[in-house]
């Protein structure tokens, strides 16, 4: 299990977020929900080993990984979906997905996955992955170099920024490839119905949970109170 402890997280005397506790058990999906700037993607980053809590400890199955850097963590299983995917200059989408993991997946596996996330093998496997792929296609090889990975973990952070319409509908099968592989999924929205997909969520708002629970009934308090919450009014003033 991936916990959060007790995290606060400062920057430039400025606080970000407080007092958050998560808990994150093997196999199950979870989202982070709430409105720009709840800190959303601080917290990635800090389940990630990029940025290092100002107090509190992240925890994978009781061991302290607070300091463990983001390649270190890797090799525990914890990945990231960035929210702007990378380009590789002169590499092609085949053997980006082939030759740089542990796993090797075989030409099959390669063009159901590809399927998946919408990239057709007859039409993308030899294309490079450079500023020919749009910004939707780079994130969609991004996906699919995950699902093929088949981390403990995968932290997925906006995965629906930059897709188009069926973006819904991918990041349900998504979650059902991973639910088969085990892994454990932590989607960063701020789209209610991207949210309700998982089966738990968390509702962050001005870097403080303040809901968690099934992902319906977070859902639902969500439409309800954002927006119109104290903390939410704090927040506006502050930006
Ligand atoms: N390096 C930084 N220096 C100063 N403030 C920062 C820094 N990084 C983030 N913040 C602030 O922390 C708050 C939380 O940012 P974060 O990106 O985690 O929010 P978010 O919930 O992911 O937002 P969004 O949905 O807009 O991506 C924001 O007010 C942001 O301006």
């Amino acid at each position: 299990m991936l916990c959060l402890r007790n995290i606060d997280y400062s920057k430039d005397g400025r606080e970000i977020l407080r007092a958050v506790n998560m808990r994150f058990k093997q196999g199950m999906s979870y989202s982070i929900l709430g409105p720009n700037g709840a800190g959303k993607s601080t917290l990635a980053y800090i389940l990630m080993g990029v940025v290092k809590p100002t107090e509190g400890k992240v925890l994978l199955d009781e061991r302290d990984i607070t300091d463990l850097s983001v390649t270190e963590r890797a090799k525990l299983g914890i990945t990231l979906l960035w929210q702007e995917p990378a380009r590789y200059d002169g590499i092609t989408v085949e053997d980006y997905l082939t030759l740089g993991g542990k796993l090797r997946p075989d030409k099959d596996e390669l063009r159901r996955v590809l399927e998946l996330v919408g990239l057709p093998y007859e039409a993308y496997a030899h294309r490079f992955v450079d500023k020919s792929l749009s910004g939707g296609e780079r994130k969609r090889v991004e996906l699919a170099s995950l699902l093929l990975l088949r981390p403990r973990y995968a932290i997925l952070d906006e995965p629906d920024s930059g897709l188009d319409i069926t973006a819904g509908e991918l990041i349900e099968k998504v979650l059902n490839y991973f639910k088969r592989t085990g892994t454990t999924v932590i989607l960063i929205t701020h789209h209610e119905e991207i949210a309700a997909k998982t089966d738990f969520a968390y509702f962050l708002c001005a870097g403080r949970l303040m809901k968690k629970g099934f992902s319906r009934e977070v859902v639902e308090y969500y439409k309800k109170t954002c927006g119109r919450c104290f903390l939410a009014g704090m927040m506006t003033d502050d930006h």
